[in-house]
């Protein structure tokens, strides 16, 4: 293991610098707190002025829906007192690293988890994209984790290992920007007699691989050697299934044996399956990513890692040697955690209609957050100081095992008969009983946002984190093609972040504590995500039940008060429409954010909510479940035209069809009434809803193709806003 050190008188690896708004920011944000407040007396008059149970319930109602939005707004605003940009300075690094021994070694994890939502193509071309780093192969091991035990994902890997003896020595020797196989031959890369070759190659691999897929197992003709044969006898034993094997670990390329086609060395590519049993837990991704710390620990056990979703191919082949650009500077630095790559998508549609850019989230936000602690940790793309698993920066937690430590040294080859059986061991699925694995070492247990919570404990440990975001993007994965996979994904992340909230490292209390208030805060305004849907469900509802009545909840446009409201409407949008157009994105992909927001604030958000309280009460849980990565030729035709996706007869589209609906007949009736004295900002925020729901319309009449609404939806639907309608009239 290179140590990682920065000899004195270094040239410069890296550069920060505050953005010029944080001023404006922050000035902003003083002025719009005295109009929060004012809102809050503007309500309290409301509260102590109402006269009836009717006028209270409706004025207390928006209080605590205002209110809500306030506390949102005020956690939001710690992204932005001191947003900070960095750069890289590449051109100094071979300054400093002067000989290929000194580059410290890279562990790189890839996590999979089901061949049919995940496809080992897909995945294969992910580990081929970073195997081919511009980085000493010898100091580069690829991990690939298996949480679906499938023969299908180890023969892929095994073409893989092959295919990439003729791939890494093309990429490099033609500069290749595109690593990732799929993504070369999807560009418009120019053809010779040399492409031509390695595509056929490709193209071999890829048949190959998909006719294995089809035929659901790896028969004979398949295999070429007695080695291979042996490997996949493990899954013949009729006892094998995914929930239930002995764990399989496969040396596929051993770094200082295999030779590529040129005679250069390959890097490490090993496969593994931890094992699995029903009567132990396994914890998900945390628990694969602590499988493959502890693997990798005996194998190569490398200072650096870097976690990789199966989905997020590498992009950039300098990416490696950027982030050393940080980490050469750890002696000036030494807490630094983390480094922490965006998650940015290849395949989104033009505007993006499900928001799933997630652009504040992984792009604008950790901008704010680098300024602070450090940006949270999202998952992948993400390069860590293997030191930060085994406790803070000054309070070293020693595992069980002396050999899973970080500065453990490991001098034996990895494919032997004492490395294999030691990682056998740790792969074990009993291995973590009466250990501190997931408390104290490694990365956290006890939320299905196992990226966020660890990266927060992390930060309160003591470590420091940063964020690196490069013009030509490090890594670009898959986003999900229809409403209900992406809501399914945002709903799975609202549980674990409630999982957070309500854990005993709340973000309210240990995290001010452990890392100070505005860092704290800025984790808090995620830890309550899910708490949107009170506002964003009272907007939806109220003003058009009380405008079908009658009602007026608003001042009217003559009150000076009316200005207030309009204020912090306009301005807080406009202020978020205008970073986001700031930050590279248009003014299309910002409005369909919104929507989403809005959306998820009638779906995911209280079903995700649901979901954890039924978890906490120890009813159905769902666990884990895998956003798919493969696509429906319709499906994927409607998505590039931006068509929206429902097709499912999912609840969650209950809810949101109801307000569609409702706030359509709340704005024609108030448009056929003649006097709108006092309900103009009703009908503004009906209006508003309606044109929100366009595309919800639409799929409930005018489409007939799969993706339309079911009519169960609709109908169900329909009949929600009748009973609330005469339910609302006997009200009052
Ligand atoms: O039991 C499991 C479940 C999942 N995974 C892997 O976890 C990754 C993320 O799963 P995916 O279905 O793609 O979830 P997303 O919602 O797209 O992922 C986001 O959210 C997750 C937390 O919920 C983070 O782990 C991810 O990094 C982040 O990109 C994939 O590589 C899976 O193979 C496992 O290894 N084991
Ligand atoms: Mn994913």
């Amino acid at each position: 293991m290179a140590p990682i050190i920065n000899p004195a008188g270094k040239p410069k690896l890296h550069s920060q610098r505050k953005l010029r708004r944080t001023y404006f920011n922050r000035a902003f944000a003083a002025i719009y707190s005295l109009a929060i407040l004012a809102l809050v007396y503007h309500h309290a008059l409301a509260l102590i002025q109402s006269k009836s149970f009717l006028s209270f319930s409706i004025s207390i109602s928006m209080l605590i829906a205002d209110f809500v939005l306030a506390f949102m707004w005020t956690t939001a605003q710690s992204f932005r007192m001191n947003p900070t940009v960095r750069e890289v300075h590449l051109e100094n690094l071979e300054k400093v690293i002067t000989s290929k021994e000194n580059f410290p070694g890279l562990d790189i994890f890839i996590c999979t988890a089901d061949p049919y939502k995940e496809p080992p193509l897909s995945v294969v071309n992910t580990a081929l994209s970073v195997m081919a780093y511009d980085y000493p192969p010898e100091k580069i091991s690829v991990y690939v984790s298996d949480d679906g035990g499938s023969e299908l994902t180890l023969f892929a890997f095994m073409e893989a290992a092959k295919f990439g003896r003729s791939w890494l020595p093309f990429c490099k020797q033609n500069n290749i920007l595109d690593r990732s196989p799929d993504a070369y031959f999807k560009s418009n890369y120019s053809s010779s007699s040399e492409t031509q070759n390695i595509k056929e190659m490709y193209e071999k691999m890829r048949t190959k691989i998909e006719s294995v897929m089809e035929k659901g197992k790896v028969t004979d003709e398949y295999i070429t050697s007695g080695e291979e044969h042996e490997a996949f006898t493990i899954w013949k034993q009729g006892s094998f299934t995914r929930q239930q094997h002995p764990s399989v670990i496969q040396v596929l390329l051993e770094g200082s044996e295999d030779r590529d086609i040129e005679g250069n060395p390959m890097p490490n590519l090993i496969y593994m399956s931890r094992e699995k049993s029903k009567s132990y837990p396994h914890h998900f991704k945390a628990g694969a990513l602590n499988a493959l710390l502890r693997v990798s620990a005996v194998m190569t056990n490398a200072p650096i890692v870097l976690t990789l979703d199966c989905d997020m191919y590498s992009n950039d082949p300098q990416t490696a040697k950027k982030v050393l650009c940080y980490y050469m500077d750890l002696p000036d630095n030494p807490n630094l955690g983390y480094i922490q790559c965006p998650q940015i998508y290849h395949g989104l549609n033009k505007s993006d209609i499900y928001g799933s850019e997630y652009k504040p989230l992984f792009q604008m936000n950790p901008i704010g957050m680098d300024g602070l602690r450090g940006p949270n940790y999202v998952g992948t793309g993400c390069f860590f100081n293997r030191r930060v698993f085994f406790g803070g920066p000054s309070s070293f937690v020693q595992p069980e095992i002396a050999q899973l430590g970080p500065d453990s040294v490991v001098n034996m080859p990895i494919n032997g008969k004492e490395v294999m059986k030691l990682a056998d061991q740790v792969a074990a699925c009993n291995y973590e009983d009466q250990t501190n694995w997931g408390s104290k070492i490694g990365f956290k247990y006890g939320s299905l946002v196992e990226d966020y919570y660890t990266g927060f404990r992390l930060l309160c440990e003591g470590w420091h984190s940063i964020f690196h975001d490069p013009k030509r993007p490090a890594f670009l994965g898959d986003v999900p093609i229809s409403l209900y996979d992406a809501l399914g994904q945002n709903k799975r992340w609202c549980v674990g972040l409630l999982e957070v909230t309500f854990s005993k490292y709340s973000t309210i209390i240990y995290g001010v504590k452990s890392m100070g208030f505005l860092a704290a805060h800025s984790f808090t305004h995620y830890a309550f995500w899910p708490i949107w849907t009170i506002p964003i469900a009272t907007y939806a509802f109220l003003p058009s039940l009380a405008l079908l009545n009658g009602i007026s909840i608003f001042p009217k446009v003559s009150d000076p008060w009316f200005y207030l409201y309009a204020f912090l409407f306009l301005v807080a949008y406009g202020q978020e429409c205008v970073d986001f157009i700031i930050s590279g994105s248009t003014f299309e992909r910002w409005w369909n954010d919104q929507r989403m927001w809005l959306i998820r604030g009638l779906t995911s958000y209280p079903f995700g909510t649901l979901e954890y309280f039924n978890k906490v009460l120890g009813i159905a849980t769902k666990g884990f479940s895998l956003t798919s990565k493969v696509v429906d030729d319709e499906q994927g035709k409607r998505y590039d035209q931006g068509v929206f996706e429902f097709g499912v007869e999912s609840p969650m589209f209950v809810p949101l069809s109801t307000a569609a609906i409702l706030n359509l007949v709340a704005f024609l009736y108030g448009f056929l009434k003649i006097n709108l004295d006092g309900l103009f900002v009703q009908m503004f925020i009906a209006g508003f809803g309606v044109l929100n729901s366009i595309p919800i319309y639409e799929a409930m009449v005018l489409r007939s193709d799969k993706g339309r609404m079911p009519t169960k939806i609709t109908v169900i639907s329909a009949s929600l806003v009748v009973v609330l309608c005469v339910s609302s009239m006997f009200l009052h």
